[in-house]
């Protein structure tokens, strides 16, 4: 019998960001392994047209939780969806909600953030920073509270090289960061924003790392660990490999360079890709959620939950492994054939944007307009463009996490738990989760069925053979224009026609003799 999975039993579970990538799986394996814990509540706000309970009716009805509805056939009644806005004082939640939650409460599991990393300065300090101090005030109030889990990023400090499971200060204290945000105009904070980031690559990961020191600062008298999770990928085993549905991290770039947009990115080939299967994160955050309520240590604990020190694989294999399953999986409707490389440095890097990227886009637009439709590529390049430039920090730096705690943690696992909850990443076998990976993205992002592959396959010979044609059309082109403008080139080209004249004599020649 696994001991986490009797510990979550008759518990009362708070998460936050349940909507999202972690939170969903987080959910997923709470009920599949736990199926009698009491009740799991999600703090959810109405979005894109949906009530609260629209949305969770959506998610129960998702192919990720086909397996938890037969273990769990009443898992309807288990989830309770409290109405909330993060952005707002005491969250808008109700006072009866509130009430429950305070009362009720065992374990919570803060997943909620803003991963944009453009995101304005005031609204990722509300989200990322202040909504955790106000979670956190809430869990002071909770007395049958036993851990308060709190998901951060192994990128909070990536500013640095080597990090240690310990929270680094930021040069301004968040309660002075916070306090500002209130009376700061968004023209002064604009200004301010780079200095306050400082050497950081974006405002996300300044803010996280902000609401790190929140978490310290309220830890004396709460039960917290924090877990630092790189950067997080589909799953890896559970439910079933591949599942994804963002378009973050490395998944939108998957669909780029499948579909042909993305034919170079500027990257490190050897860097080390520290990618974590979101299952694997969301076994570690389970068992440190039981870690922390029996073990209760005595300081604030943080799990770095990375790949790179244990089992590590750089771009280089990772851009192989991607290209190399298109083959055998091509995406629908490519814009291009799939034939992205990593470039070095910033002027090939340039040379290739304007030569892959900018100039097929303009083309296609002329196209378009040319048949009478609107041109739209330009535009879907740029924010192509902005994205990967906002990525390329992550891709051309590596960086070493310290594990001590994680290690820690799985030999305090029995050998059950260490099954059931397994954060083991030394047993990724990388070539087959990448495989499955871009599988996923197909299968659970894009929607596209496996029996429109042959299609597939004869649209990107069509491409192929256009490409051919037009490289053809364009060498041509230019060699015409070259002998108008230049005796050299007119010389250079009388001496190949008349080379080939005279072999093809001699071979008609020799070949008549021989007769
Ligand atoms: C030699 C060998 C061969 C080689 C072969 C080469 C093979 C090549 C194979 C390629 C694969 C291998 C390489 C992998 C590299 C991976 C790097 C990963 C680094 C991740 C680091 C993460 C570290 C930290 C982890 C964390 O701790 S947290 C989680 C991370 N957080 C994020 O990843 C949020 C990022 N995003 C944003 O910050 C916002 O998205 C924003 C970007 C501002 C846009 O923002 P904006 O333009 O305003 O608008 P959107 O509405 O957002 O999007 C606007 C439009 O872009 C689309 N789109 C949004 N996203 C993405 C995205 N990713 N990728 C692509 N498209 C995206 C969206 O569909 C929409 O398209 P549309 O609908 O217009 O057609
Ligand atoms: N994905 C990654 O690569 C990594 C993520 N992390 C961390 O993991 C955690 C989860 O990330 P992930 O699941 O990928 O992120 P998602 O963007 O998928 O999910 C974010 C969640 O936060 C919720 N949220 C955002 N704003 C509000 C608000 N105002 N009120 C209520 N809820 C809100 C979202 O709700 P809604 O659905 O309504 O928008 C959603 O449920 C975050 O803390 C992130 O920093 C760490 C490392 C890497």
């Amino acid at each position: 019998m696994s001991m986490i999975a009797a510990f979550y039993s008759g518990k009362s579970i708070l998460i936050t960001g349940a909507t999202g990538f972690m939170g969903k799986v987080l959910m997923e394996k709470l009920f599949r392994t736990s199926p009698d814990l009491k009740v799991i509540y999600i703090l959810v706000r109405p979005k894109a047209g949906q009530t609260t309970q629209q949305r969770v009716f959506q998610i129960l009805n998702s192919k990720l939780f086909e397996k938890v509805k037969e273990i769990c056939p009443n898992v309807h009644e288990k989830i309770r969806a409290i109405y909330a806005d993060l952005n707002q004082n005491d969250f808008a939640i109700s006072k009866e909600d509130m009430q429950e939650l305070l009362s009720c409460t065992n374990i919570v599991f803060h997943c909620a953030a803003t991963v944009r990393f453009d995101d304005h300065l005031r609204h990722a300090v509300q989200l990322n920073v202040t909504a955790t101090q106000q979670l956190l005030l809430m869990a002071s109030q909770m007395p049958k509270l036993e851990a308060f889990i709190h998901i951060s990023t192994a990128f909070s400090n990536c500013n640095l090289t080597h990090i240690d499971e310990v929270i680094y200060p930021c040069s301004v204290e968040p309660k002075k960061i916070i306090d500002s945000m209130e009376w700061l105009d968004d023209a002064i904070i604009d200004e301010i924003t780079p200095k306050l980031i400082g050497d950081r690559p974006n405002i996300y990961t300044y803010t996280k790392a902000l609401g790190e020191m929140v978490v310290q600062q309220e830890s004396e008298n709460l039960n917290i660990a924090i877990i630092r999770p790189s950067i997080v990928g589909a799953t890896w085993q559970e439910p079933f490999p591949g599942w994804v549905d963002n378009l973050n991290g490395p998944s939108g770039l998957i669909i780029a360079a499948g579909k042909g947009f993305l034919r170079s990115i500027r990257a490190t080939p050897m860097a080390v890709a520290d990618l974590i299967p979101v299952d694997t994160v969301v076994n570690l955050t389970l068992a440190v959620g039981w870690y922390t309520a029996v073990h209760r240590p005595k300081s604030t604990l943080i799990y770095h939950c990375t790949s790179g020190n244990l089992n590590p694989c750089n771009w280089r294999e990772m851009g192989f492994q991607v290209l190399a399953t298109f083959e055998k999986v091509p995406f629908e409707r490519a814009f291009r054939r799939p034939n992205a490389d990593f470039t070095t440095n910033t002027i090939t890097s340039q040379y290739w944007n304007a030569v892959s990227h900018r100039a097929p886009a303009i083309i296609y637009d002329f196209y378009l307009r040319l048949t009478g439709r609107k041109p739209r590529m330009t535009k879907v390049m740029n924010r192509l463009l902005k994205t990967v430039s906002m990525l390329e920090y992550f891709v051309n730096r590596s960086w070493e996490w310290s594990t001590y705690n994680t290690e820690m943690l799985m030999s305090e696992l029995s050998p059950e738990d260490q099954r059931v909850f397994n954060f083991d990443v030394r047993q990724l076998n990388w070539l087959e989760y990448i495989e499955n990976y871009v599988l996923g993205v197909k299968k659970y992002l894009l929607k596209e069925d496996m029996a429109g592959i042959p299609e597939a396959k004869q649209h990107l010979k069509r491409l192929r053979n256009i490409h051919y044609l037009f490289n053809t059309a364009l060498l041509l082109i230019a060699w015409r224009l070259l002998i108008a403008r230049s005796q050299m080139a007119r010389n250079v080209w009388f001496f190949i026609v008349s080379f080939c004249y005279k072999f093809l004599s001699y071979f008609r020649a020799s070949s008549t003799l021989k007769v």
